[in-house]
């Protein structure tokens, strides 16, 4: 992988809001940050573009994919594969950005196994209460796809809140405070590593 802006990894339950804090990011630092594109074996929810929200595959040939080390990371979380290809971030590379990654615990674990050197950030929901009324509210999923993403939480928020685990925790209560918290972190490291005589900020 080649040199840059270290990459920042975003981790946190499903309903946590995550996209959320990442769409207002995009939007205020189009130039700055990009998004890496996750490859998945999940159906799209409506309204979801393949290449842009996710690169939705095949089973079998994601798994071809990742026999052949085509990939970063990847992990099977409620009944679906995910995973980061490298290409997917040499991409956000080679435009000179940020790349995001939103990836689960088992992801993060094998990318602090690489070079890649990330920034660790764990975005924690109030409750699992919160949680469940929010993927709810969201209205994307089943009875049965919210009860295992409930089943996950738990062991989630136990992984994001261990000491060591993520270098920033942003409590997510109230959504304008939590974003607030995460840009200036952000910003804050950038500015660090543009310290060491680099310019990121764009
Ligand atoms: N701080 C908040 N307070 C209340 N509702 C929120 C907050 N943040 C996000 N939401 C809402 O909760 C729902 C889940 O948020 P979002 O889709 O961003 O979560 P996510 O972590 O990206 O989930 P997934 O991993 O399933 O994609 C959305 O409908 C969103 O509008």
């Amino acid at each position: 992988m080649r040199k840059g802006p270290r990459p920042v990894v975003l981790c946190g339950p499903s309903g946590s809001g995550k996209s959320t804090l990442l769409n207002r990011l995009f939007k205020e630092f189009p130039n700055t940050f990009g998004f890496s594109v996750s490859h998945t074996t999940r159906k799209p929810r409506p309204g979801e573009q393949d290449g842009v929200h996710y690169n939705f595959i095949e089973r079998d040939i994601m798994k071809k994919m990742i026999g052949n080390g085509e990939f970063i990371e990847s992990a099977t979380f409620s009944g679906n594969i995910y995973g980061t290809s490298k290409e997917a971030i040499r991409k956000i590379q080679i435009a000179g950005k940020v790349c995001i990654l939103d990836i689960e615990p088992q992801g993060v674990e094998q990318v602090k196994k690489t070079d890649l050197n990330p920034i660790l950030i764990y975005n924690n929901p109030p409750s699992l209460e919160a949680l469940e009324q929010r993927l709810r509210k969201r209205n994307t999923e089943n009875e049965e796809t919210l009860k295992k993403r409930l089943a996950s939480a738990r062991d989630e928020i136990a992984y994001g809140l261990t000491p060591g685990n993520f270098h920033k925790i942003i409590n997510n209560i109230d959504i304008d405070e939590a974003y607030q918290d995460f840009r200036d972190f952000l910003l804050s490291e950038l500015k660090a590593q543009e310290l060491e005589g680099k310019l990121y900020l764009k």
